[in-house]
């Protein structure tokens, strides 16, 4: 059953629907099959490239893959690891060190190299944490509730947390996975799922009750909820999205939260709006949030790193005639890439001379979270999915 599960995930199904339709094809499992079907589809279809190094050939069959991983990276001993996987007599397994980034890691030879010219020496360390999983995080609400308060209404619903280091809103559920959708809590809008550095690229927009502020890449809301609360649903929250569907979610994560006040735009909000802060969250390669599936960097292609650039820049320009003189505007994204990032920021500066960079976080936010004058958070420095935001001033005058 694992192996064709596998064989599934190998040819390119998403992971998480390929285990959700095995499981429920397969009820009567019990429960320690079910997790064993888990983290053998999880981690052979996350670990593929090194077990294939280890195995010495690219195009090892699942059963072959499964006794690699039993055998190689989880140290269960050989005669073992054959029967479980069902392959007869287990091959040696190649012991020399992995020499490239890409079958250390595990990753496709092409994101190793990028993530090699992104992040030099950090390269290894960054691709090492991406194959962990990142933790549960949450965003408490705090319109309705304290962080404090929030952990103590957890504890008697049996899930434990501790706060997080980076964000004031930020608790992290310690402990096995819970199924946080069926809680009281949830339903009752006192948190949200978030992780922390998303927390962060909301709370950098710094959004102050009364004024006027566009969330421009809105999307289901995950941002738009936490800049209503720090506005304490007041004073004029807008939200644009093209996608009809996420704006749908938006507003009834919005209901849920408690916020009156979110106005949702259905058409590109015209220039001239004058608002006081604009945030882009803008559509992008996504390669910060590689650990949250095993397979998300095997159905990445290479085209995806030129791709947004063309787009980022429009949206950021037509954002920044939306920013009335003396306002902020926010530019984030959740990937590693600075044709996205640094250079995007950089073109559209040059371009824009009423727009100047100011330090994130004014002196709340860490300085560790701070890279050449950028909100920079990553797995191996921070603990959360890889970040990047830039927060400009357009000129009073
Ligand atoms: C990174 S996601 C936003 C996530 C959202 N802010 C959140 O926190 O949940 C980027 C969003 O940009 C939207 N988008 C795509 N093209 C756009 C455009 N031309 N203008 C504005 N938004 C766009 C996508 O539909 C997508 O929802």
């Amino acid at each position: 059953m694992a192996s064709e599960a596998i064989a599934q995930v190998l040819a390119g199904s998403p992971a998480e629907r390929v285990l959700d339709r095995t499981l429920r094809d397969h009820r009567h499992l019990s429960r320690e099959q079910r997790q064993a079907l888990k983290e053998a589809v999880y981690n052979v279809g996350l670990w593929r490239r090194r077990l294939g190094y280890l195995l010495g050939r690219e195009d090892a069959t699942p059963p072959f893959l499964l006794y690699a991983l039993l055998q190689g990276l989880a140290g269960v001993p050989a005669k073992e690891a054959a029967t479980l996987s069902g392959v007869g007599e287990g091959p040696s397994l190649n012991a020399a060190p992995a020499p490239a980034l890409g079958l250390r890691a595990s990753l496709p030879d092409w994101l190793a190299d990028h993530f090699a010219r992104e992040l030099g020496p950090e390269a290894d360390a960054f691709c090492a944490h991406l194959n962990v999983p990142g933790p549960i995080t949450l965003r408490v609400n705090p319109l309705r509730i304290s962080r404090d308060a929030l952990a103590d209404r957890l504890r008697t619903e049996g899930v434990t947390t501790r706060p997080g280091p980076w964000s004031p809103l930020a608790l992290h559920v310690e402990g096995p996975r819970p199924n946080l959708y069926a809680l009281p809590s949830l339903r009752e809008g006192l948190f949200e799922v978030q992780d922390e550095g998303s927390q962060l690229l909301g709370l950098v927009v710094e959004a102050r009750p009364g004024e006027t502020v566009l969330d421009v890449c809105a999307g289901a809301g995950g941002k738009t909820l936490l800049l209503g609360a720090e506005m304490k649903d007041s004073g004029r929250l807008l939200a644009y999205d093209p996608d009809p569907e996420r704006l749908d979610r938006l507003l009834q994560r919005s209901a849920r939260a408690g916020l009156a006040h979110v106005q949702v735009l259905r058409m590109p909000p015209a220039p001239g709006l004058g608002a006081d802060r604009v945030l882009v969250d803008a559509p992008c390669s996504e390669l910060g949030s590689l650990r949250r599936g095993p397979d998300l960097r095997f159905r990445a292609r290479p085209e995806v790193l030129a791709q947004f650039p063309p787009l980022q820049q429009d949206i950021l320009q037509h954002a920044g005639d939306l920013v009335r003189p003396g306002g902020r505007l926010v530019y984030a994204t959740c990937t590693v890439n600075r044709a996205e990032n640094e250079d995007l920021v950089t073109a559209f500066l040059a371009s824009r001379p009423e727009f100047s960079l100011v330090r994130p976080g004014g002196s709340w936010l860490a300085s560790v979270c701070i890279r050449d004058g950028f909100l920079f958070v990553a797995p191996h420095l921070h603990g959360t999915d890889a970040f990047f935001a830039a927060v400009m001033e357009r000129s009073a005058g």
